[in-house]
């Protein structure tokens, strides 16, 4: 069996290691391309493929002692990380066993940091520059639990639980997230897809820190809400959730791609308020309709994605200084455009998945400075509404896993000066205003029973007008 389970492992690395496709995407391809592979010995593989992308530079280091294919030495390290050395063994030659044994002797604390904790030299310098950097290091080198949530609109998070804990999901120890009040964490790799509730669409895969960000967001019922990079829908669900399917919230994205694949989860969640537009980069003609208008913006924007290295550490291969200077350029672009859409008195909230100041403190700094007509709110008075538990340092949501156990996460909330004209943030000469703006109405109270509130988007800032 060892032997079998080194050459797949070995086979599946030799394809990501090219680094032409994400980690996740070769390894469902190499999966789908095997059906007849049980539970098991999927687990296997992944476990051991994941395990060698956060461990890759170390492991590369201890790979150059040795003989034989180097793919093939790193699969074994991989696999001595899932299996018994005694079942590993029975797929050794007795030279591959010594190598191992000494390699697995080496102390790693000799390494430095950048070797032993497998970082690319410019992530290991940019990262080292951060609050506690060897713990967020570390954590983010972890192996991450599944984070799920339960939709509000079709299910309660304690009757779930006991669902969950009374059936055959037991064995993943479901327990409630400490700090949203729909999460759901689990342990090892849960087949949740092939679960009743996750088809009836009670519950969804979902990391607590982006359900925290729906309770930044704090939609209303009635508002107009847009997701202005809602991708594959993650964000878009809760935030339509919150709204009790009510209201307007359009999912924008410039990925027909990505929104095709959230139309699925839409269908499921049982929301009726969400309208999916693919958009333009530049100067759409829908998106000016809706200058000025808008509740809540929320900008989920492109990132590095560094802060999810527990679910995605073939990221910290993939990504690149030159990318980052690319990414940083598209999120200020993306921020500048989508400010535009916040109704006076609205908010406009910033997110990325990222735990660099680059992507995050920086950008929200540039943004202020250039845009006075916003100004920043103080996140930990706003979530704590829902999210009681939660304590944060400074202005900012700013979750680590190291911290929080989440993925790293980072989230802004600004809003639009009560009496700010909209014009005054679009250069003149430049995109004529298409529709008066609509003063944000003062927020309707989210409580069941209260009254939707009266139609904005409705009344004046449908796209169909
Ligand atoms: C971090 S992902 C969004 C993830 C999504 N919100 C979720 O929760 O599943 C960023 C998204 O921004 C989209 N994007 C890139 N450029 C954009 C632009 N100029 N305007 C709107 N969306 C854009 C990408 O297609 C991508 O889907």
């Amino acid at each position: 069996m060892a032997a079998v389970r080194i050459d797949q492992v070995r086979i599946v690395l030799g394809e990501i290691l090219q680094w032409k496709f994400p980690a996740d995407a070769v390894l469902s391809r190499w999966l789908r391309a095997n059906p007849k592979l049980g539970a098991r010995d999927r687990g296997e593989v992944a476990e051991a493929v994941f395990d060698v992308l956060r461990h890759l530079r170390r492991y590369r280091q201890f790979a150059e002692s040795g003989s034989g294919p180097a793919a093939r030495r790193l699969a074994i390290l991989g696999l001595a990380s899932v299996f018994d050395r005694s079942v590993l063994d029975t797929g050794l030659s007795e030279a591959e066993q010594h190598w191992l044994e000494h390699v697995l002797r080496i102390d790693v604390k000799s390494l430095s940091r950048a070797v032993r904790d497998s970082l690319p030299d410019w992530l290991d310098e940019r990262l080292s520059t951060l609050h506690d950097a060897d713990a967020l290091i570390q954590a983010l080198n972890a192996p991450a639990p599944l984070d799920v949530r339960v939709n509000p609109l079709k299910a309660d998070r304690a009757e779930m639980l006991e669902l969950l804990r009374n059936g055959a999901a037991a064995r993943y120890s479901p327990e409630a997230t400490p700090y949203s009040p729909w999460g759901i964490r689990m342990q090892g790799r849960p087949p949740i897809n092939r679960w009743p509730m996750f088809e009836k669409g009670e519950i969804e895969v979902q990391d607590e820190g982006s359900q925290i960000l729906a309770a930044l967001v704090a939609p209303k019922r009635g508002e107009m809400i847009i997701d202005y990079c809602a991708g594959a829908g993650g964000k878009t669900l809760l935030l339509g959730a919150l709204m009790r399917s009510t209201g307007r919230l359009y999912a924008f994205d410039v990925s027909a791609a990505r929104l095709a694949r959230a139309k699925p989860r839409f269908a499921r969640s049982g929301l009726s308020n969400i309208v999916p537009v693919v958009i333009n980069p530049d100067n759409d003609q829908r998106v000016k309709r809706l200058r000025g208008k808008a509740h809540r913006v929320l900008v989920d924007a492109p990132c590095s994605g560094l802060g999810t290295l527990r679910r995605n550490p073939d990221l910290k291969w993939r990504q690149h200084p030159d990318s980052l200077v690319e990414l940083r350029e598209m999120q200020a672009s993306i921020l500048r455009q989508a400010s535009r859409c916040v109704a006076p008195g609205g908010r406009l909230v910033y997110a990325t998945c990222s735990v660099l100041p680059e992507e995050n403190e920086e950008q929200i700094e540039a943004f202020l400075a250039d845009n006075p007509e916003f100004s920043l709110l103080d996140a930990s008075t706003i979530v704590v509404d829902r999210c009681k538990n939660l304590t944060l340092q400074g202005p900012y949501l700013s979750m680590r896993p190291d911290v929080h156990n989440t993925d790293g996460f980072f989230a802004a909330v600004m809003e639009r000066n009560k009496t700010s004209s909209v014009e005054s943030t679009i250069p003149q000469g430049k995109d004529k205003l298409v529709d008066q703006p609509a003063p944000a109405k003062e927020a309707a109270t989210d409580e069941p029973g209260a009254l939707p509130q009266a139609g904005l988007a409705e009344d004046s800032a449908s796209l169909d007008d």
